[in-house]
């Protein structure tokens, strides 16, 4: 993305609380209408960015652009943003359409046109009818709902939400993802959405900016992020990942190849290999990526290995394969596809099997 297409642009933005440095040069842009979420482990800095980006916090350094225009002069009740909390922040005492008008509050509106504001919420968010219930009377997901009303019946340009579906519990949580990502779509509004939930941040998001320490590690799609990951770090925080060590080997030819441990010499084209010669590197495979069978599969790569262990999930199995010449066992991930699969019957500890992959699923990251 260009800075032409920013609706939101981070620039060289520090963040310091006394002499802890919470943000760290981050620079970014954000679209309109995209669905971007921050990711990171607790304490990483998301929420203070997002304070930021509200304006209940100022930068150190650095500036924050909105639709072009600096924010550091403009408090927070005069930008076009709003923020959705985790804790559902709404009033137990009002009840339920009184809630969602709250921000309305102070402009005049005539009665007509504010219900039909809430008539129109209330539709939005699945809850039609629902205007006089009295907030406690409500479920969480039901309340978390209302939370989001009250913040887009103000039409903001840009919705903060801070960890919103937190305080949910799993199953609620999914189908409110679900509902969250379809209500965005059909209101069009740039959401910078913060969790520390991985699966959530892939499920919602148009892009995600994993960050560690008051830094972006990497901003990418979440397809980016699971098949291109830049660092151990990131695959790591992303999924399960397999790492070998390996050296690179161009000998001069069209082809350029790997020498992996316990896995051999896999084949790569050059211009993936930007290292020279005998450069260490590691070799990253994700868990799904490994076909395995009982007997010696014709295509290469392959290896032989024996199971160490193995368990059964429904929709797909597990295996922990041990491999010459490589001290940690394989991590593999296997779909179940037919009902009587052989791979588990025949996994017994100590069964010999085959690992086969396609070359192009490996990823090429700096040797630790
Ligand atoms: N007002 C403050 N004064 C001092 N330090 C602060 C303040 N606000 C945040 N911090 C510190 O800045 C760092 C980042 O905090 P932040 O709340 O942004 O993290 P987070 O990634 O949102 O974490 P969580 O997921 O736990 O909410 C933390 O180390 C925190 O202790």
């Amino acid at each position: 993305m260009t800075s032409s297409d920013a609706y939101i642009s981070i620039r060289n933005v520090d963040k310091y609380f006394g002499t802890f440095q919470a943000i760290d040069d981050i620079s970014m842009d954000i679209a309109e209408g995209e669905f971007f979420s921050l990711l990171g482990a607790s304490g990483c800095g998301k929420t203070t960015l997002l304070r930021m980006l509200a304006g209940f916090e100022s930068c150190s350094s650095g500036e924050i652009y909105i639709d072009g225009q600096p924010t550091s002069d403009i408090p927070p009740h005069r930008r076009e943003v709003n923020m959705v909390f985790q804790s559902y922040a709404i009033f137990p005492h009002l009840n339920v359409a009184d809630n969602i008008a709250y921000g309305l509050r102070k402009q005049k509106l005539p009665r007509a046109k504010r219900q039909e504001m809430i008539d129109e919420m209330l539709d939005l968010i699945a809850l039609p009818g629902y205007g006089k219930r009295r907030a406690n009377e409500l479920s969480g997901g039901q309340r978390q709902r209302i939370a989001l009303a009250r913040a887009l019946i103000l039409r903001p340009k840009v919705l903060l939400l801070d960890e919103p579906l937190g305080a949910l519990d799993k199953q609620l949580r999914e189908q409110m993802q679900l509902e969250l990502r379809a209500l965005q779509r059909q209101v069009g509004i740039t959401f910078v959405f913060v969790t520390h939930d991985q699966e959530e941040a892939m499920t919602l998001s148009d892009r995600i900016a994993v960050m560690a320490g008051g830094r972006v590690l990497q901003l990418d799609t979440p397809l980016g992020l699971y098949e291109n990951p830049k660092s151990r770090d990131i695959a790591n925080f992303i999924g399960n990942m397999n790492f070998f060590r390996g050296v690179v080997r161009r000998d001069g030819s069209r082809e350029g190849a790997i020498d992996v441990e316990g896995l051999g010499v896999i084949p790569v084209p050059l211009e993936q290999l930007t290292r020279p010669d005998g450069a260490p590197v590691q070799v990253a495979l994700r868990p799904e990526k490994f076909t395995i069978t009982p007997d010696e599969p014709e295509t290469a790569p392959r290896v032989a290995g024996k199971v160490r262990d193995s368990a059964y999930l429904g929709e797909r199995s597990h295996f922990y394969i041990e491999i010459p010449d490589k001290e940690e066992p394989v991590a593999v991930s296997s779909p179940n596809l037919t009902r009587n699969d052989r791979k588990l019957a025949e996994a017994r500890t100590g069964k010999p099997i085959w690992l086969s992959f396609s070359p192009e699923s490996i990823v090429i990251l700096d040797a630790e």
